[in-house]
């Protein structure tokens, strides 16, 4: 992380919220890389997602998210988190030193309208529990880690592009 770099943008939230639809758009508008650590992970173990899960299971999936999100440089770039990157405050504080957290909000019902495939998509909970339950239990965490909290409710990709960029402004002023 170079002093003079422009600050690099991490959006956090719920599997679903567009934080890797919004993400490659947002580093269009910003002229900046974008990073997807969901691909990092697969890159770094040779295998997608759902495989790890499957596999291993979803504490491994959570450490594995854990140990690239600490072990990356995450400078200069716009970085769409997996949701449950989260869980680990070590990550967190390490991904957060590059810039401001953004924190994108969807109301748990437009959640469950997008995120239609919930067995299939890979989410890093323990066997049984449903999205309301994924929800209740990060909601406060993405409150935490959020130096910035963008409601999305009833906007198209579009409008949520333009109010992240709204929050960046007046956050920098
Ligand atoms: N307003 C919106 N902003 C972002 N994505 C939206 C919006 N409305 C619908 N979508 C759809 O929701 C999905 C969001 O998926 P994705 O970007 O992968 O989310 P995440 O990376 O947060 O899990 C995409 O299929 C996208 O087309
Ligand atoms: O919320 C989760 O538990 C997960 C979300 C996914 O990323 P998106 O939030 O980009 O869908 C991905 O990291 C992994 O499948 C676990
Ligand atoms: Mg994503």
């Amino acid at each position: 992380m170079s002093e003079n770099a422009p600050s690099s943008v991490v959006l956090i939230g719920m599997p679903g919220a567009g934080k890797s639809t919004i993400g490659q758009a947002l580093a269009i508008a910003r002229g900046q890389d974008f990073v997807d650590t969901d691909r990092l992970i697969e890159q770094r173990e040779g295998k997608s997602l759902q495989a790890i899960l499957d596999m291993h299971g979803y504490q491994a999936l959570r450490k594995i998210e854990a140990d690239v999100l600490q072990s990356s440089d995450f400078s200069n770039k716009v970085v769409a988190t997996g949701g449950s990157a989260v869980y680990s405050a070590a990550a967190m504080t390490h991904i957060g030193q590059f810039g401001p957290c953004v924190f994108i909000d969807i109301p748990l019902a437009e959640i469950i309208r997008r995120v239609s495939n919930f067995s299939e998509r890979g989410i890093a909970g323990p066997p049984g529990q449903d999205l309301q339950g994924v929800y209740t239990e990060r909601l406060p965490l993405y409150r935490r880690y959020a130096d910035i909290s963008v409601d999305g409710s009833d906007l198209d990709e579009a409008g949520l592009l333009a109010r992240v960029v709204a929050s960046l402004a007046e956050y920098n002023k």
